[in-house]
């Protein structure tokens, strides 16, 4: 059942529940629209991306990514330098991805600190749309946002013992290298533990159950990407097959089992043993413990149902008054960026100004080297809506090969695509594989964050020489007036 008191008996206008990257956002920016309020965290300030996700992966992928490359004899050679033996301390790369959550962790906290911010310990759980509890305190508040994230995904059979088979939380820990490692799924976070696993010496099997590995790419990319990360590195992959029965070893006397099933059959159709399974299968939303029940709230597989003003939703898809939820836990976009940005929707829509975020303009980046990036839809999909709604889709390429920037650095591999409405120059995609390829993405996000068409980027400007040039190149292929 909801309840509605008036606003002047609240002791915020604000309750955030949840201190990751979402809420973070989201406080942050409420404090700037003048909204007092707290923010409520169960376990530790920052979250996944700050703890256990993004800023520890992108640590070792930096230390990783170092050895890599000054282990590259022939690309450094190509440069006139020439350089001994190259080692790596485990522990100390592993250090600094501690080191850099902290860091960033304690600058989270104190910039909420440091805003008024109200920072309050413990489980939160609802009593009704207004009251949260949590330890044995409770607060009222005008709105509440739900930004309680998500924990590894992880399929049934499976065992974790967070030594020989983990998920990405203990993996984060580099506690040791195994000679082989198997991962189970080929997503983001699969890819990038590549990247750090064979440039710390691993060798790696992706299991995937898909009919090809990294699935959600773009078909013509993932190509690329198979060229340049899979195929020159220890790696092999089957795929069509699920990893049905996972069965922890001991490091160094027993090796990790396991089982694979055939997708479609879930017929047994082989044993692998290895040395380690790191399963990155996907993530399930932090919701239990809430008391959504108590709000009339009823999860799908976990997440919170909202509309597209991160308004949550009741059993009857009616609005819960004041009840907001972004982030992972609304499964939409499972991203930080994302996460944030919905939060700043969500204030401004509390704050009287109608806010509704495009997901079509949130970019994404996996951070591989070379990294791959991406907005909007793939090759594929925007030719399958085209198909449905009658309107043919343009793509233009080029690759890096030519680039000045990327034939200075001996690091041209790489291709930038953009795909678009031929009759409205409509921007449907645009994906990039390359150097930096994650900082290029962000000139086709604003644009079509700020609606503007495929022909509108042609007289854009870009500094020479750089790596920005190759999207320039791209974008001028685009026809002036109309788009083709
Ligand atoms: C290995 C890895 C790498 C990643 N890399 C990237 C990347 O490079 N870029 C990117 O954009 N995304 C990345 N992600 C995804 C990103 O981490 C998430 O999308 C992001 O953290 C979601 O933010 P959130 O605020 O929704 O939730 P979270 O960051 O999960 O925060 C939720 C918080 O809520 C707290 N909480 C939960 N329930 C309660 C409760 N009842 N009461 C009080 N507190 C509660 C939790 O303790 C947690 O601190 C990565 C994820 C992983 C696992
Ligand atoms: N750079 C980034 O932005 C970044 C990095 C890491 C994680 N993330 C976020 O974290 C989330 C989780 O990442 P992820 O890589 O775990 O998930 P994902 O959804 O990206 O990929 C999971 C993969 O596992 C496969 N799979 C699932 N079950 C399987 C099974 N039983 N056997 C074999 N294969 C199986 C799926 O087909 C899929 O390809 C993503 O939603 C992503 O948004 C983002």
């Amino acid at each position: 059942m909801t309840m509605k008191i008036s606003a002047h008996d609240y002791d915020y206008d604000l309750v955030i529940i949840g201190a990751g990257v979402g809420g973070h956002g989201a406080a942050l920016h409420a404090v700037e629209c003048g909204l007092k309020t707290a923010i409520i965290e169960g376990g530790v300030i920052g979250g996944t991306c700050v703890n256990r996700g993004c800023v520890p992966s992108k640590a070792l992928l930096a230390a990783s990514g170092r050895v890599r490359e000054m282990r590259d004899a022939d690309h450094l050679k190509m440069l006139g330098i020439e350089v001994g033996d190259v080692r790596f301390e485990r522990q100390g790369i592993a250090d600094h991805a501690e080191n850099l959550a902290s860091t960033i962790r304690n600058n989270l906290t104190n910039s909420m600190k440091g805003l008024g911010v109200d920072i309050l310990l413990g489980n939160a759980t609802f009593r009704d749309n207004h009251t949260v509890s949590y330890g044995n305190k409770k607060c009222t508040a005008q709105n509440i946002i739900i930004a309680t994230g998500s924990i590894p995904f992880v399929p049934p059979g499976i065992e974790i013992d967070g030594k020989t088979v983990f998920t990405s939380d203990d993996a984060l820990k580099l506690e040791w290298l195994p000679d082989w490692v198997a991962i189970i799924g080929s997503g983001y976070i699969g890819l990038e533990f590549s990247d750090v696993y064979t440039a710390l010496g691993s060798d790696v099997t992706f299991i995937e159950a898909m009919p090809k590995i990294m699935p959600g790419f773009d078909g013509e990319i993932a190509k690329q990407a198979e060229r340049i990360l899979i195929g020159p590195r220890n790696i092999d992959y089957v795929t069509n097959v699920l990893a049905t029965k996972v069965t922890p070893g001991i490091p160094g006397e027993k090796p990790v089992t396991i089982e694979l099933s055939d997708f479609k059959t879930r017929e047994v159709v082989d044993v692998m043993e290895v040395d380690a399974c790191l399963v990155a299968t996907g993530r399930a939303p932090f919701t239990d413990g809430l008391g959504l029940g108590s709000i009339n709230v009823e999860t799908q597989r976990g997440f919170v149902p909202v509309n597209e003003r991160m308004q949550a939703l009741d059993k009857d898809g009616e609005v819960i008054e004041g009840v907001w939820c972004i982030g992972d836990a609304n499964g939409k976009m499972m991203l930080a960026h994302a996460a944030s940005a919905q939060g700043i929707a969500a204030i401004e829509c509390m704050c009287g100004r109608d806010k509704v975020l495009n997901h079509n303009s949130v970019p994404a980046a996996c951070f591989t080297h070379p990294e791959v990036s991406f907005v909007g839809m793939t090759e594929e999909q925007a030719r399958a809506k085209g198909e449905e709604e009658g309107f043919e889709v343009t793509v233009k390429k080029t690759s890096f090969k030519a680039n000045s920037k990327a034939l200075a650095e001996k690091e041209s591999d790489g291709m930038a695509k953009l795909i678009y409405r031929s009759d409205t120059g409509e921007i449907l995609g645009m994906w990039i594989m390359g150097l930096h390829a994650a900082d290029l993405i962000h000139e086709a996000s604003n644009a079509v964050n700020q609606g503007m068409k495929a022909q509108d980027l042609k007289f854009a400007v870009h500094a020479h020489p750089t790596l920005a040039e190759v999207v320039d190149e791209v974008f001028k292929q685009v026809g002036s007036t109309v788009a083709h």
